[in-house]
């Protein structure tokens, strides 16, 4: 991979360098709850720009429909925020490829910075069909003269900004992929043991498939969060109307088959933070909760965070690790109520004397949302799939695209 210091050595004054980042940051009502994303790529974007090249700064947020705007995924915010952070104006076009993005694009000056909008906006960027992918790749190769990669949280995705546009413009990895990629090396590499992963979170179906590698990688697993539900429906417990991959099922009671033959512990909560109702996390009224056994969630309600019980359980999992992966909230951490859980790992983490990485863009907005102070961790990834994707040895398309 060219890496970034390369590229400004075969100089890009006045060259247009389309940045592919992930600001894909939690926003609470257009605020942005924790810009982490923005500052992990604000110095890549600052290096082209003082070496006068013309930057123009691509993301995606959220995961809208793909069928043109949707108010509540634009970047304005997100251009706002990168603007406060290098301390200059940021012009903003208010769509991908159109006459917006070709204006702002044709007006910038050597040294300056824009945000095109939510790359997702258009159906071509997350396309399954390689040729309708092709297409909106074309139509962002015309914005720029050079690529830069530099979105980890996205390399895992095989999207027309991610994996066809660097095949279409010379090209180069950013200092944030360069930085994640040698951190996350060294946990494929022989680890200091005991090694201990963390996972939880949502994203249920795209991270089950890591347990099938790490099995195989790692001492302990404990598992928390989204995913909680479906081991512990496989073991037979009622769940309520908690998450559940029911599709997974007989894949998790596969895992855990084999966690026991070959020794590694696959740890479940013993005891859940349960509720009738999701939590009001825009006015944060207090939630209405009991604590219950694992194996006695009621039919109607659902888990939004491990127990007492089982925090003090992760915790001595966590104590004696001499490495640590963490990907995914305990729990519904957005809401203070269901956010004990997940403040309870963090700080295991630090208890711990363990090399610590947090990967996620939720999992790292929790640990800073929740006052913990970042630096105290060994490294904070900027993404949670792709570090995921990463640890389970798959070729991910972002990176292959940049060794291309
Ligand atoms: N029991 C639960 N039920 C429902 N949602 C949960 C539960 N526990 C955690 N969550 C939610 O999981 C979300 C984060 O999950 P996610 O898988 O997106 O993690 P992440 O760290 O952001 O990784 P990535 O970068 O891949 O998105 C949070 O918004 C949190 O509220
Ligand atoms: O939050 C993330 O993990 C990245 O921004 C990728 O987002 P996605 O899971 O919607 O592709």
């Amino acid at each position: 991979m060219k890496t970034i210091d390369e590229l400004l050595a075969e100089g890009v004054k006045g060259k247009r360098v389309f940045v592919r980042a992930d600001l894909n940051v939690p926003l609470a009502e257009g605020t942005i709850t924790d810009d982490g994303r923005i500052r992990a790529v604000q110095p890549t974007i600052a290096k082209l720009a003082a070496a006068g090249a013309r930057v123009i700064v691509a993301s995606h947020l959220g995961r809208p429909k793909g069928t043109g705007a949707e108010p509540a995924f634009s970047l304005a915010p997100a251009a706002a925020r990168l603007g406060e952070l290098l301390g200059t104006d940021v012009a903003f076009a208010t769509d991908t490829v159109g006459a917006s993005a070709k204006e702002t694009v044709a007006a910038l000056t050597d040294g300056r910075v824009a945000v095109i909008e939510n790359l997702r906006f258009n159906a071509g960027e997350t396309s399954k069909d390689d040729a309708e992918r092709g297409a909106f790749a074309d139509q962002l190769a015309e914005l720029a003269d050079v690529y830069v990669g530099d979105g980890f949280g996205a390399v895992h995705r095989k999207h027309a900004s991610v994996f066809d546009l660097p095949a279409r413009l010379p090209h180069a990895a950013g200092g944030l992929i360069a930085t994640e990629v040698g951190v996350l090396k060294k946990l494929t590499a022989e680890v200091e043991r005991p090694y201990v992963v963390v996972l939880g979170g949502a994203k249920v179906s795209d991270k089950l498939a890591v347990i099938d590698e790490l099995l195989g990688k790692a001492d302990r697993i404990l598992i928390g969060g989204g995913m909680a539900y479906t081991f512990l429906h496989a073991k037979g417990y009622e769940v309520g109307i908690s998450l559940l991959q029911k599709d997974q099922v007989e894949v998790v009671k596969e895992y855990m088959k084999r966690a026991e033959d070959t020794g590694v512990e696959l740890v479940l909560p013993v005891d859940v933070l349960v509720s009738a109702e999701f939590p009001d996390l825009k006015g944060k009224t207090p939630a209405n909760f009991e604590i219950v056994d694992a194996q006695a969630i009621p039919a109607d309600k659902e888990g939004l965070d491990i127990g007492p019980r089982t925090r003090e359980l992760y915790a001595s999992k966590i104590a004696d690790a001499k490495t640590v992966f963490w990907n995914g909230p305990v729990g519904v951490f957005e809401h203070p109520d269901y956010a004990g859980g997940t403040s309870a790992i963090a700080q295991g983490l630090l208890d711990s004397s363990a090399f610590t990485v947090v990967g996620g863009g939720d999992s790292a907005a929790a640990v800073r949302i929740l006052g913990f102070d970042e630096n105290a961790f060994g490294h904070i990834s900027t993404g949670g799939g792709a570090s995921l994707e990463y640890l389970e040895g798959k070729t991910l398309p972002g990176l292959a695209a940049l060794e291309g």
